[in-house]
């Protein structure tokens, strides 16, 4: 029925001289200010231009061959990225010269709404438009409640804590983060039916489930990584800020988990481990970051339940209950009126 699976991912650049290319394909048409633009090329050249994004994707494209090695699924696994090499419109015609005919799509964001979701529909078609004789490519649904996952950010935020000294650990503030994104873009998120907000209530259900997990009766989530023009609004606080609001009220620490990404690319080593950090030093507060689910063994694992639950039927392990969507073949979307993208200014209106 299904004869490969494809990882499909964001990409990053690997070395100085990719950094603006693949900026210029991540903002073409968005509307990102020049400004905010030259400050992100400076986050990339900070770690000598390289997003660890692709080794990591690659680490978790090794796992999952293991994975489908010791349960003898017979699937080859191929990686395409959105914005940088190895984009998937090359991936996809190597596909097809290996004879692959139907696969599965396993996007590297567990998220429904516009960013996490449909552009990874988008991602489909573009690439089947671009490439004659395409395989047939089914994306495989959101997972951000799965079990697996959720365990494995909840031992990450156990680990975090117990990286902090012991004074810190019994007052210190559990912190959600996820990447923000533009209000009009969360409110149209989901098929217009359930009512929207799909990416930031599944993000919130996400931080209420792993902090149940951990046991943690208080926490906040935030968000971060904001770009766009100012007067456009965002979900907001931003972590920075809400830093400040954690250490008003006397807080001595937090531990950060950032919920919102699979990996340590580099939202999570720029945005939280950098800048986050810093502020955090600055007013004196103990910070702990937690790892994410990417280098756990549970992600492959869950990644291969996943692919059976298309193949075998498994039926579908999740811990929440906000809405779930995801499938689509050949970039058909979730459903009728599904995420419908948001007006943005400076955007093509062609
Ligand atoms: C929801 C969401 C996820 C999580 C879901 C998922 O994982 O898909 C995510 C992941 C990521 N975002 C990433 C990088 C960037 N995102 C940008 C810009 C934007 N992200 C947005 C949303 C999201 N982004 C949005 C609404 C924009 C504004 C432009 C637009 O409306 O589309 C920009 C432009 C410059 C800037 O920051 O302004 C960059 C460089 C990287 C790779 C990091 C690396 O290289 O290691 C990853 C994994
Ligand atoms: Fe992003």
């Amino acid at each position: 029925m299904y004869d490969a699976l494809l990882l499909l991912s964001f990409g990053g650049p690997e070395q100085p001289a990719d950094v603006r290319p693949f900026l210029e394909n991540v903002t073409r048409g968005r509307g990102v200010p020049p400004e905010r633009l030259d400050e992100v090329v400076e986050h990339y050249l900070h770690f000598g231009g390289v997003s660890p994004i692709n080794r990591l994707n690659r680490d978790i494209i090794a796992a999952i061959e293991a994975e489908f090695a010791s349960a003898g699924t017979d699937l080859p696994v191929y990686f395409g990225n959105r914005n940088w090499h190895p984009m998937i419109e090359d991936t996809v015609a190597r596909m097809r010269d290996d004879g692959v005919r139907s696969a599965l799509v396993f996007p590297t964001s567990a998220w429904g709404g516009y960013s996490g979701c449909r552009q990874y529909h988008e991602d489909v078609a573009r690439a089947r438009e671009a490439v004659e004789g395409a395989p047939e490519l089914t994306k495989l649904r959101q997972y951000y409640d799965h079990p697996l996952m959720i365990a494995a950010f909840a031992d990450a935020v156990t680990a975090a804590r117990d990286e902090l000294s012991e004074s810190q650990r019994d007052g210190a503030r559990l912190v959600f983060t996820a990447h923000s994104v533009p209000i009009a873009a969360d409110s149209t998120g989901g098929p217009r039916a359930d009512g929207g907000r799909l990416y930031s209530r599944q993000v919130a259900e996400a931080a209420r489930l792993v902090a149940a997990a951990v046991g943690a009766a208080e926490y906040d989530l935030v968000w971060q990584s904001r770009s766009g023009p100012p007067q456009v609004p965002w979900l907001d606080p931003d972590i920075c800020d809400h830093l400040d609001t954690v250490a008003a009220a006397g807080a001595p620490a937090v531990v950060v988990c950032p919920i919102g990404f699979v990996s340590d690319h580099l939202e999570v080593i720029w945005d939280l481990d950098t800048e986050a950090r810093d502020r955090a030093a600055d007013l004196g507060l103990g910070f702990a970051r937690a790892g994410t689910p990417g280098t756990d063994p549970r992600f492959a694992a869950m990644i291969a339940e996943l692919v059976a639950e298309r193949i075998d039927g498994v039926p579908a392990r999740r811990l929440g209950s906000e809405p779930l969507y995801g499938v689509g073949t050949n970039g058909a979307l979730c459903a009728v009126e599904c995420c419908v993208p948001p007006v943005r200014p400076g955007r093509p209106t062609a």
